[in-house]
């Protein structure tokens, strides 16, 4: 954030020296402060904070954020922010905004680079569920904003997987 004109008054950092289940609290509370007095905006479809920008990088695997496949942090509905202490990748113990607050974001963007995201760049994204476990799709399939845009930035290497991505295609789409 120091690469950024921003006063450091409105960083929320999350605080490290708790436990990660009050660190959770602790993050959601201060959310909901900001959402109360709307300096963060409230979503129409349901009472999460509406952010202007979600910006996500996606795990090899399908992550994005701390929300891991086929982890019951996927299923949150009522929570805001979660935390989980068996993440697959390390560190452990994580916190994370849960779906619903993601795609309630005005904008989302992903990010992924590098060849080893390409197969979850094409289960994230393929129209086709071919392949694709329907019971338990990718976390990044999940992103869907209920009412925002997503937008995926890729490099040729993460992009290699997508059927029909002529050089063209691939300069307009994703350049
Ligand atoms: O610990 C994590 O959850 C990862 O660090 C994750 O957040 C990371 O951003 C993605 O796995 C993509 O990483 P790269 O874009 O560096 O490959």
């Amino acid at each position: 954030m120091r690469q950024v004109p921003i006063l450091s008054g409105h960083v929320y950092s999350i605080n490290d020296g708790a436990t990660v289940e009050d660190a959770a609290t602790d993050y959601e509370f201060v959310i909901r402060q900001l959402v109360k007095i709307r300096t963060i905006g409230v979503s129409e479809s349901n009472d999460c904070p509406k952010f202007d920008l979600i910006l996500l990088s996606m795990g090899s695997d399908g992550h994005v954020a701390s929300l891991f496949p086929n982890h019951q942090a996927l299923e949150l509905k009522d929570d805001w922010v979660t935390y989980i202490t068996d993440s697959p990748q390390p560190p452990p113990e994580r916190i994370t905004f849960t779906l619903p607050v993601i795609n309630s974001a005005s904008n989302i963007a992903i990010l992924a680079t590098g060849v080893d995201k390409a197969n979850a760049v094409h289960s994230a994204v393929s129209d086709s569920s071919d392949g694709l476990d329907a019971a338990a799709p990718l976390p990044a399939r999940m992103v869907q904003p209920t009412d925002g845009k997503l937008v995926w930035f890729l490099d040729k290497a993460a992009a290699s997987s997508l059927e029909a991505l002529s050089d063209d295609a691939y300069q307009q789409q994703h350049l």
